[in-house]
């Protein structure tokens, strides 16, 4: 709102101010009237986010309301948007709105299993999920995979530790999948959940193989993250399928 305008709207408001209060009252008020637009905004998409939580009621799956292949093409398009100076801002911003999105679907329960640094991945898991979710630390990651497998929210795990709990994506855990890795290009930890193959992530896909290959057909590039006892968990540029006999297990973008 201009000066000008400030004046004429509250006349009373403004006769003993400033210049430089003046300018700032009117530069606050012209804050107010974004705030209010936003709000409303806001609150439409929650609620238009509550009608896509029912529309995936019907048929009932057998996976989380979690789809984070939408997540990530509504954020690529955000981002692509922004200003420069906003790029993180607008990232920060939206992890927030599309967590509280899924919330209207949902509380997102996140059990965060890491022994070595956990405040870390806590803070990873917090940003990824925004505050909307209930997440906490876990001593077991076994029963934190159980926790997933039962579809009552998703795990994030460590693998710079000693635990080779990822073996058991290709066994006993084989209906989850991960779908978010945390910690940098080659990541320290990963998200699990019982997560749709056809919702994850375009990228790159997480394999558990036996031996040092990713039998990714070869010529993909290709990243270690742990290994044990002749298994490797390993990240491709290969696009392969979830499910299948390559040991793919996920995908992290
Ligand atoms: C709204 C949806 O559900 C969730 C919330 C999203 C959002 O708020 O943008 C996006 C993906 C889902 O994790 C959806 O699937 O479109």
């Amino acid at each position: 709102m201009s000066q000008a305008n400030l004046q004429r709207v509250w006349p009373e408001m403004t006769e003993d101010l400033s210049p430089e209060q003046m300018a700032l009252a009117a530069l606050r008020a012209e804050i107010d009237a974004v705030d209010d637009e936003l709000l409303r905004l806001f609150q439409k998409r929650l609620s238009i986010a509550a009608r896509v939580g029912h529309a995936k009621d019907a048929p009932h799956g057998p996976h989380t309301k979690l789809r984070p292949d939408r997540e990530q093409r509504v954020m690529t398009r955000m981002l692509s948007g922004a200003e420069p100076e906003n790029v993180d801002a607008v990232r920060g911003l939206w992890r927030e709105i599309v967590g509280w999105g899924l919330a209207r679907q949902g509380q997102l329960q996140v059990h965060v299993w890491a022994p070595t640094d956990p405040t870390r991945h806590f803070d990873g898991a917090r940003q990824r999920f925004g505050m909307a979710a209930a997440i906490r630390m876990v001593r077991d990651p076994q029963a934190a995979l159980r926790f997933a497998a039962e579809g009552l929210g998703v795990a994030v795990l460590a693998v710079n530790t000693d635990d080779p709990w990822w073996l058991g994506l290709r066994r006993e855990w084989s209906s989850l999948s991960v779908f978010e890795g945390f910690g940098g290009e080659v990541p320290t930890s990963l998200a699990v959940g019982k997560i749709d193959p056809a919702a994850l992530p375009q990228g790159r896909r997480v394999v558990v193989t036996a031996g040092g290959d990713a039998g990714d057909g070869g010529g993909a590039r290709r990243w270690g993250i742990n290994t044990h006892h002749g298994w490797t968990l390993a990240l491709t540029d290969a696009q392969l399928t979830p499910g299948e006999a390559e040991g793919c297990v996920g995908a992290i973008g």
